[in-house]
């Protein structure tokens, strides 16, 4: 097994062929619309370079009355919050490459937190970016449904974790979903 630094370098270029190439949109799967009820919070991303864009699912989430969040973070070292932002409002440039809400708008609590990622595993295992951000916000919301947004090509059979990673309840790619969000 390669060790996560390796690993990191190769899904990021495996996964800059793959959007350039083929790419394609990510819908959201039945399983997932069942959770969009009126009123629940989904934190969606703004996708930085060839990450998979969760867009058309956090468009399903805005339509069926969720309130949607954005993740901020003022550095690589401090942790993410979580900004009301109503898909079309502009974005201001952060660290990172982020493009992210203003810290103007309502802090809140996700119900529903699509996830960037870099690689997932069978056991819904997640490679991140390597700051921990999204480690700490699973630690901190531990009832908050985590569903990884990914490329197909993003699956590995075996992800070497550590102890404070906390394993995705469901992923969605392009070609299928896994999970709690499987048809
Ligand atoms: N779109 C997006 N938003 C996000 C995250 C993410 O992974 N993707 N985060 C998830 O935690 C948080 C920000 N954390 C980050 C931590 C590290 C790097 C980072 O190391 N970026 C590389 C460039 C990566 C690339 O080229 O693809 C760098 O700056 O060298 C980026 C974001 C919150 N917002
Ligand atoms: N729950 C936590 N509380 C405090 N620190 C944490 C926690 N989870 C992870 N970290 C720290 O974050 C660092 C990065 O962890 P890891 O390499 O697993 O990141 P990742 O899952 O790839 O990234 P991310 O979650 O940002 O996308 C580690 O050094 C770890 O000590």
């Amino acid at each position: 097994m390669d060790d996560k630094r390796t690993l990191r370098a190769r899904m990021r270029s495996l996964r800059d062929e793959f959007a350039m190439t083929i790419g394609g949109v990510i819908e959201p799967p039945p399983a997932l619309l069942d959770r969009f009820v009126p009123g629940a919070t989904v934190s969606s991303y703004m996708p930085v370079g060839s990450e998979a864009d969760p867009s058309a699912i956090a468009f399903a989430a805005a339509e069926r009355g969720c309130r949607i969040v954005l993740p901020h973070v003022a550095s690589r070292e401090s942790p993410v919050a979580f900004h009301v932002w109503n898909p079309g409002e502009p974005l201001i440039a952060g660290p990172l490459g982020l493009q992210q809400p203003s810290t103007d708008s309502v802090e809140a609590e996700p119900d529903v937190i699509l996830t960037p990622l870099l690689a997932f595993d069978a056991a819904l295992n997640r490679l991140g970016q390597g700051a921990g951000h999204y480690d700490r916000v699973f630690e901190r919301l531990p009832g908050a449904w985590r569903i990884g947004v990914a490329w197909s090509v993003q699956r590995v059979q075996l992800l070497v974790t550590d102890s404070w990673d906390v394993p995705l309840h469901g992923v969605v790619t392009e070609a299928m979903a896994y999970g709690e969000v499987a048809a």
